[in-house]
């Protein structure tokens, strides 16, 4: 039997964030950073979400995981402000969300680069919106575009990056205003299966240099086994929190734990899990 309680780890010192935003809040505070409490959605007569309450607590990685249609991208986009719940709440770092926040970053399925402007320029747009100064951002997007091995693409124009390089891209502008919390709604799905696993390497490489929170949307078991330190498996619509699944796997993670017993237990695990929630679905 997997363990399945909620995952308490908190997370190591952020590095000092090269701008003068307020840090995010230290570990150990006892708040959870993302708190839902009764979370519900109802679009027109459709009841989407149904009573969803969740602790995340600072620095996890955690994956809302689900068959397609079942709320996941909802749930997401609650969290970042940009779906009002139909009642219930939704709180990041202690404060209600009443709309996007500056404290959280979102990368969306597809990466959406404005393609008139260089990749550093795009990195810098969440800047722009902010109203901050680009000049003392500039340092900080150009160590994430290293980080994000893009360096050399900063003057490049969206159209010459791969589908790979424009995601990672679209990562470095969720992270320029060093956000508190990461939401990521399947940022992986429209690339191969060779440049996902790759993906994947970096954006755990990316997490552990950064310690954000993230919260993860996958219709991919493997992905959100490989990934996370917990995964929330969500039921057919509307959906609630069947499971709570946390992921006990030695981290730094190797895609060569893929081919592993412990992580194929895990994989096992979830599928039965996903297929018993959905087992009676019409
Ligand atoms: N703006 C909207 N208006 C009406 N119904 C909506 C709206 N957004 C989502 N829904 C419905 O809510 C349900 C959940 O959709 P959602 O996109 O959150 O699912 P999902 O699990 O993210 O699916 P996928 O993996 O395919 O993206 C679906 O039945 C969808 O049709």
């Amino acid at each position: 039997m997997m363990p399945s309680q909620p995952n308490g780890r908190t997370a190591a010192a952020s590095p000092a964030p090269a701008d003068p935003l307020p840090a995010p809040p230290g570990p150990a505070t006892g708040t959870p950073l993302v708190r839902l409490s009764g979370v519900r959605k109802v679009f027109n007569q459709l009841e989407a979400i149904r009573n969803i309450s969740l602790d995340i607590g600072d620095g996890a990685f955690v994956s809302l995981l689900g068959p397609s249609g079942c709320g996941k991208s909802t749930l997401l986009m609650m969290i970042a402000g940009l779906v009002r719940p139909t009642s219930g709440e939704i709180r990041v770092n202690g404060e209600v969300v009443t709309g996007p926040r500056a404290d959280v970053g979102v990368v969306f399925q597809s990466p959406v680069l404005l393609p008139w402007r260089t990749v550093l320029d795009n990195v810098l747009f969440p800047v722009e919106l902010l109203k901050l100064s680009k000049a003392k951002y500039r340092e900080r997007a150009m160590e994430l575009l290293a980080m994000a091995k893009l360096a050399d693409f900063a003057g490049a124009l969206p159209r010459e990056l791969s589908g790979g390089m424009r995601q990672r891209a679209a990562i470095c502008r969720a992270l320029i205003h060093n956000p508190s919390t990461l939401l990521m709604d399947e940022p992986f799905s429209a690339l191969d299966a060779i440049t996902r696993d790759d993906m994947s390497v970096e954006l755990l490489r990316i997490w552990q240099a950064n310690r954000k929170t993230v919260v993860f949307v996958t219709h991919s078991i493997r992905e959100a086994a490989f990934l996370s330190d917990r995964v929330l498996v969500m039921g057919r619509r509307p959906a609630t929190l069947v499971e709570d699944i946390t992921i006990d796997l030695p981290r730094p993670r190797h895609i060569a734990m893929t081919e592993e017993e412990s992580f194929n237990g895990y994989v096992r695990h979830l599928r039965r899990s996903i297929e018993a929630s959905h087992a009676d679905a019409p």
